[in-house]
């Protein structure tokens, strides 16, 4: 990545707040940030994915498309921050934290014994033949695992290995019920179980392993 783009997507710190670990000593929660329609927005956006992947537009229309975007993306051009700072990851109160590269849940229980989540795989989560990408249920067992490994250590953790077992056809359009919690603790190694279910029809499995970060480890 040459420096111009590095410099793009990694915007300046803006307030220089303690960075003990690969994340933030100070993980700032927020119900405001983007504003009060700032779900919607998100929702815009996933749906405009949703309609790009099983769109087949005309020439005239790809052009027009992308006159569009360059717009909305000029807009959002100016309001760039630093990760720390953004709504994207911290919005506690919307679906994955108002995340749109994760695929949306809405936490029902969390704590140091794990968490239920339900979650939806949206159409542009496709993987073939309707059903969701083995990649997206590995995202979304990724962050619910390390979310789980958070609650439970108190502290922050990066992803070792994450072992993904598809036992049956996780389906879209369908809310599921996708659970992680800690297994085993063993000193820095914090050994990460979880399922996702349709009903009762299990889906997938997950057999993770977080380390917990030294002070100061990128
Ligand atoms: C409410 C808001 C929530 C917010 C919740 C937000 C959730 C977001 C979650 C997203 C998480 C990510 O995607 S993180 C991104 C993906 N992951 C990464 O990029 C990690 C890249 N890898 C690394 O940085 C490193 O390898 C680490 C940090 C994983 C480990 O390095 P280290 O810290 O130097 O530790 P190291 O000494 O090597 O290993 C420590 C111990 O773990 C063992 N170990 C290490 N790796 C492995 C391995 N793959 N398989 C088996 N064992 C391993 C070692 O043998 C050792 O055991 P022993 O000798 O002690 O017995």
């Amino acid at each position: 990545m040459n420096d111009a783009l590095d410099d793009q997507w990694n915007p300046t710190d803006q307030d220089g707040s303690p960075h003990e670990g690969g994340f933030r000593a100070r993980f700032d929660v927020t119900t405001e940030r983007g504003g009060p329609r700032y779900g919607e927005f998100n929702e815009q956006v996933r749906l405009l994915m949703d309609r790009v992947r099983y769109a087949c537009p005309t020439g005239e229309l790809t052009d027009e498309l992308i006159a569009d975007l360059k717009s909305i993306n000029g807009k959002l051009a100016d309001v760039q921050i630093d990760e720390w700072h953004t709504p994207a990851g911290t919005r506690i109160d919307l679906p994955a934290r108002g995340n749109i590269t994760v695929p949306p849940y809405d936490v029902t229980d969390a704590g140091p014994d794990g968490v239920t989540a339900q979650i939806t795989f949206r159409p542009y989560h496709l993987g073939g033949n309707d059903a969701a990408h083995g990649g997206q249920v590995a995202v979304a067992f990724d962050d619910l695992g390390g979310m789980a490994s958070a609650l439970k250590i108190q502290g922050v953790s990066r992803t070792a290995y994450l072992t993904v077992n598809y036992r049956s056809i996780t389906p879209l359009r369908t809310p599921l019920t996708i659970r992680t919690w800690v297994e085993n603790l063993d000193g820095r190694k914090v050994y990460v179980k979880g399922t996702l279910h349709e009903g009762d029809r299990l889906c997938a499995d997950l057999d993770a392993l977080f380390i917990r970060l030294k002070p100061g480890q990128p």
